[in-house]
């Protein structure tokens, strides 16, 4: 049995006294490790060492060394990407072929933030533009905020978790690092990873517990400047309200819309929405979960994308072949089936799917449904989504728009006039056309407005958030 504990300052803590949370495969519940579990007092350790390493030795540490170690962390990544991709589809239940691709957009991420982390640039202001400014010369630089804590969620633990760590050291900072419990065990490879990339002891510590104890105990630490967060929003809001003056980061969750125009191709439209839709059994934050559809093409839509649903593979994850694998947990797969049965009871209608075979549902259509179902106005975070007719733009913008979140949307219409208009009109933090709403790439500002989330992601936007801009001025003539 592998036990894997926090690591502090370089040492692991998994002694045999403490508490153990067993960590199992969603699939076929076998046990895929344990975990020493942390507790307040290792966090309060893990965030002065991170107080002292900021000072001690990220201050010094000069850009191309920073640039250099996740240059390496990425190629350390690349070589064992088998590896990590393995251990995701253990702990999260995701088939293989996502995880590889999980993998492959972190080793992404790395090497985004090793280019980055040379040109973070401030700027040169023109003091005499504003009165008494002559003889004057004024400079912004971008100085590294401190120690970042960083709480990650489980559907994507290594992407989400690099989107936060890569980075955060390259902006210059420290890292105390708060992964899901249940999917700790790529967490704990990746600060591994890092020590064999050359990252100094203490500048990623790795605090493995519940969200209630060390999670809690991080957001309100008054050493730590900043949290970033990704997560649901019943948690997000806790945080938020707790963290004080900190800055934070929220990537929260999401409802996400597809609107189809008339004049979409809808085989493309079809083929992305599948998979945006059932993808990781729909744990994903930008999941397909409302499709509105203009009603003129709404019946031959609805029968193309049941046929193409009705295809996909059900299965052990360790397939090549698997599509839809099992969701994180029982409760999460049980919590899926009320849902669906409680919008059947209220008069929708279950087009394919609707079934559990504990973990397991299978990938969910619903028709007949209303704004106000929980499968409509709240995230499901499952393989279920809802197929809804819509006359005009205005109508569809106004229903898309009707819900707390505002993360991503897809539009799908080859009207470029229509494409930007509905776009600039959707209250989201972003808009794909003729792409689905669960399509992002590492490199562009992502999060959300509304209950969504607060700030954005995407490596260039994220060292944004972790730096301050810090004024100097000069007067010339002192
Ligand atoms: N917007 C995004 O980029 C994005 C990406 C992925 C997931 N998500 C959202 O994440 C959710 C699913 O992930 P999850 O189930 O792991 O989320 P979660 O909110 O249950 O847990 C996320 C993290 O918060 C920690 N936590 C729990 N309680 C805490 C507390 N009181 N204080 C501090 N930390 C605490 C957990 O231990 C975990 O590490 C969904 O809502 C999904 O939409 C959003
Ligand atoms: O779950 C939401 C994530 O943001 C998806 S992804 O890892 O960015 O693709």
């Amino acid at each position: 049995m592998m036990i894997i504990g926090s690591i502090i300052n370089g040492k692991e803590r998994s002694e045999t006294h403490r508490e153990t949370l067993e960590v199992r495969n969603p699939y076929n519940q076998e046990i895929v490790a344990e975990i020493a579990l942390a507790d307040k007092s290792d966090m309060e350790e893990a965030v002065n060492n991170s107080v002292k390493t900021f000072e001690t030795t990220m201050k010094k540490m000069p850009a191309f060394e920073r640039a250099e170690i996740l240059r390496k962390a990425a190629d350390i990544l690349e070589e064992k990407a088998e590896d990590f991709a393995a251990i995701i589809m253990q702990e999260a239940g995701k088939p293989i072929k996502h995880s590889r691709a999980e993998v492959k957009r972190s080793i992404q991420i790395l090497r985004f933030a090793s280019e980055l982390s040379k040109n973070i640039t401030g700027e040169v202001l023109p003091m005499d533009a504003a009165l008494r400014g002559e003889n004057r010369m004024g400079m912004v630089k971008r100085t590294p905020i401190g120690p970042v804590g960083a709480i990650t969620p489980f559907n994507f633990p290594l992407n989400l978790s690099l989107h936060k760590i890569a980075p955060a050291i390259a902006a210059g900072n420290t890292v105390i690092f708060k992964p899901a419990e249940k999917t700790p065990v790529s967490a704990y490879m990746l600060v591994k990873l890092f020590e064999e990339a050359g990252l100094p002891d203490g500048v990623l510590n790795l605090v493995l517990g519940t969200g209630e104890t060390v999670g809690a105990h991080l957001t309100i630490h008054k050493l730590v400047p900043k949290i970033t967060f990704t997560g649901s929003l019943a948690v997000g809001k806790m945080i938020r309200d707790t963290a004080g003056l900190k800055k934070v980061t929220m990537e929260l969750g999401s409802n996400s819309p597809n609107l189809i125009f008339e004049d979409a191709d809808l085989d493309n439209a079809v083929d992305k929405l599948v998979m945006a839709a059932f993808g990781y059994s729909g744990q994903v934050c930008v999941s397909a979960q409302r499709i509105y559809v203009h009603q003129s093409i709404y019946e031959q839509f609805l029968e193309k994308f049941i046929k193409a649903t009705n295809k996909l593979k059900i299965g052990d994850p360790r397939e090549e072949s698997t599509d839809i694998g099992p969701m994180i947990d029982e409760g999460a797969a049980s919590k899926t089936k009320a849902w669906i049965d409680e919008a059947r009871d209220q008069g929708a209608k279950v087009e394919t799917g609707g079934e559990q075979d504990g973990t397991v549902v299978s990938p969910t259509i619903l028709t007949s449904v209303k704004s106000d179902m929980k499968v409509v106005s709240d995230e499901a975070f499952a393989p279920l989504v809802s197929v809804m007719p819509f006359e005009t733009e205005e109508e569809a913008i106004q229903r898309t728009n009707d819900s707390v979140y505002g993360l991503q949307a897809g539009v799908f219409t080859k009207d470029i006039n229509r494409a930007i208009r509905v776009a600039d009109s959707l209250e989201m933090g972003g808009v794909w056309i003729n792409e689905a709403s669960s399509y992002r790439q590492d490199n562009y500002p992502y999060g959300g407005v509304k209950e969504s989330g607060i700030g954005r992601e995407g490596v260039k936007y994220a060292i944004d958030e972790m730096t301050e801009m810090k004024f100097i001025g000069i007067n010339l003539k002192g």
